[in-house]
């Protein structure tokens, strides 16, 4: 598949694929047991879900099992309460809505019962019957999310009376966007500190994901990163190889970026 938001633009290329990967087994006579399609944390699930109706061979040759929402005990109510504008849908509550099993992971990060509580009850209010799983790491066993027959088109309709209509509008809220940086060279470590603490005292709050890997000056290894708005975490993964060139990308998605200042924060961390 092509970049692109697959709940929109990609839409086409979506049935395409299924439509290949039918095909292929069909001719390999290897049967195909599943397809797992995981969207962006930003994606509508409606549009998503609806591929599996609107196409007619997909229709006959695939079934909905059920939609996952994982939920971030941690983050989940800022992103609930965020005002949209006029018009924009808000994501996370769109995704509980859908659900049809809800992980509700990173438990350990949360201050007790009384807050995982107040989560749940929150997502109960947008949806009043999904099955529920409290996890960590998203452990989880299988028979919970694989294979249950979850999805029901009347209980959508019930909700979402368009649902099947092929002008399904949906707006993204415009003011989230990505911002990457990719650039050949090393970083020095301390520089690097100060920034992303600086980044994530200052911008945790709309930055809802960032993730790198990158070359720091005196490293032999990787050095990966992975930050949910303040929540961030570093390790070091496997040594550039000898003939790999050593350099830095990273990826930030979140609301209000401002591409200038996080390329030229970056760029003030290279070593020279
Ligand atoms: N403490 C804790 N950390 C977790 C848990 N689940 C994931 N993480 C960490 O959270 C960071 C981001 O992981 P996820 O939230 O799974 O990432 P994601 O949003 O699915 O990321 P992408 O699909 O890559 O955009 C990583 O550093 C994970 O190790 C959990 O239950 N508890």
């Amino acid at each position: 598949m092509n970049n692109g938001c697959i709940c929109c633009t990609v839409r086409g290329d979506l049935i395409a694929g299924l439509k290949k990967l039918i095909k292929n087994s069909q001719k390999s006579g290897k049967v195909l047991d599943g397809v797992l399609i995981e969207t962006t944390g930003l994606a509508d699930p409606a549009p998503v879900a609806q591929t599996f109706f609107a196409d007619d061979y997909v229709q006959q040759h695939m079934r909905l099992d059920g939609i996952l929402t994982l939920v971030d005990a941690a983050h989940i109510i800022q992103h609930l309460d965020d005002e949209k504008p006029e018009g924009v849908e808000n994501e996370a509550v769109e995704q509980i809505a859908f659900a049809d099993r809800i992980l509700l992971n990173k438990c350990d990060l949360v201050d007790g019962e009384e807050q995982l509580a107040e989560v749940e009850a929150r997502i109960r209010a947008i949806n009043k019957t999904v099955p529920i799983k409290r996890v960590t790491n998203s452990e989880v066993e299988m028979e919970f999310i694989l294979g249950i027959r979850g999805f029901s088109l009347d209980k959508i309709i019930e909700m979402d009376d368009a649902f099947l209509e092929d002008s399904h509008d949906h707006q993204h809220d415009n003011r989230v966007s990505s911002v990457g940086i990719d650039v050949p060279g090393e970083v020095v470590q301390q520089k690097l500190n100060q920034w992303i603490s600086w980044l994530l005292k200052e911008k945790g709050v709309d930055l809802f994901r960032s993730k790198g890997v990158l070359a720091v000056k005196g490293m032999k290894e990787k050095f990966v990163f992975q930050a949910i708005h303040m929540l961030f975490a570093n390790s070091q993964e496997g040594e550039w190889g000898p003939d790999e060139e050593r350099r830095c990308k990273m990826i930030f998605i979140g609301k209000n970026m401002d591409r200038e200042e996080l390329t030229s924060g970056f760029m003030a961390c290279m070593a020279k």
